[in-house]
């Protein structure tokens, strides 16, 4: 058999670490279709100290205008931080084949493989992904089978920390929209299953044509974010374009998500979020989708609508939303849109298809 140019495990799975050039299969863009100038912007996404006594208004503010911000002095231990990086380095340092002892299963969440909305696109993604949905011990073992405890801990710790977070920032985001955690009685009274998804992005050699996470909108109530000392994600605004959020030691990312946009009926929309990737740092990212409980029904807050302001989503679960993200991907959110909106335009998520640059 002939060499090939680059190690591939199968159509899907190349070792993105030890490729020298960057394979067809995984050029987003051709030479000649370069974007000139990426034009700096002074606009900046939000940095909130969530001890500010202001935090909520911040809070609200940044929702409605950003769909996304930072947050510092939000009470989760650096050293956890740190340590939850460390294994998610490990973890994507095993070779290739170790790692796809642990692979997910075409049906599962759970387990190492491509970005999950590869299916909807032609090309393929310059990453490498972990999920972890429940209980980690089953895939983990298949990565370390003698050494799994301590990797799993730090798992564990990590979402319990994630959770209280959440929590926080639920009470803080909906507070600011005059609803009170009594009238939304799920966010309470019953626990959440919650998603983790360790990103990795190897250095690159041709990152100028490349995709680490194409655009997409979470499908959670939130999303807490940390990242490496690497840039790469990028957020769309509305009238701006594409934004860098630059990684500030210790702070973490926070995305709106589509139940969120649902839950407070379009006030917060969802934001939509890419991930570039660059030529000489490799990067990690680690996101906590936190959604409610599976089964319960998410529609537009009763506090938020009335007659001039109807409902603008039908009632989904969670796990029924996954579904249709799964089929419709960024055609999800008005999928289940009840009436078109006024002014006549599509929801800012409906542009989010296969444009890159
Ligand atoms: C609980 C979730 C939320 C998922 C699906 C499932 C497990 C992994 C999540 C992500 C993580 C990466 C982006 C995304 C778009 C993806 O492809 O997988 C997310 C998706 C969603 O937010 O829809
Ligand atoms: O790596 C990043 O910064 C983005 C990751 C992301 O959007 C996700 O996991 O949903
Ligand atoms: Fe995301």
């Amino acid at each position: 058999m002939h060499t090939k140019p680059y190690t591939m495990i199968n159509q899907k799975h190349l070792d993105l670490n030890s490729m020298k050039e960057l394979p067809e299969s995984h050029a987003w863009l051709s030479l000649d279709e370069l974007p000139s100038d990426s034009s700096s912007t002074p606009d900046q996404v939000p940095v909130i100290n969530l001890k500010d006594p202001n935090a909520m208004k911040l809070v609200g503010h940044a929702c409605k205008i950003w769909g996304v911000f930072q947050v510092t002095n939000h009470g989760v231990p650096t050293n956890l931080l740190e340590q939850m990086e460390a294994a998610g380095r490990k973890l994507f340092a095993l070779p290739i084949q170790q790692k796809l002892k642990a692979a997910r299963s075409p049906n599962g969440v759970s387990g190492y493989g491509v970005a999950r909305i590869s299916a909807f696109f032609p090309k393929l993604m310059w990453s490498e992904g972990f999920t972890i949905v429940g209980s980690p011990y089953e895939h983990v073992r298949k990565l370390w089978p003698n050494r799994y405890n301590r990797f799993c801990g730090v798992i564990e710790e990590y979402k319990e920390e994630m959770n209280k977070l959440a929590q926080k920032l639920m009470f803080l985001m909906l507070g600011s929209l005059g609803v009170t955690m009594e009238d939304v009685k799920w966010a309470t009274t019953q626990r959440s299953c919650p998603a983790l998804q360790l990103n990795s992005y190897p250095a690159c050699p041709d990152p100028d044509r490349a995709m680490g996470l194409a655009a997409h909108t979470d499908s959670t109530l939130l999303t807490i974010l940390h990242q490496n000392n690497t840039s790469g994600l990028q957020a769309h605004k509305e009238g701006t374009g594409w934004v860098t959020v630059p990684p500030i030691p210790g702070a973490l990312v926070i995305n709106v998500g589509d139940l969120l946009h649902i839950l407070s009926n379009g006030l917060y929309p969802s934001v939509l979020h890419r991930a570039m990737v660059n030529r000489t740092q490799h990067r990690l990212s680690v996101a906590y989708l936190y959604g409610p409980p599976s089964n319960v029904q998410i529609s537009p807050l009763s506090k938020l609508t009335d007659q001039v302001h109807p409902p603008l989503y039908r009632s989904v679960t969670w796990s029924e939303y996954l579904g249709t993200k799964a089929k419709h991907f960024n055609k999800a959110l008005s999928s289940v849109r009840l009436c078109a909106p006024l002014n006549g335009f599509a929801d800012a998520n409906d542009h989010n298809g296969v444009r890159v640059g």
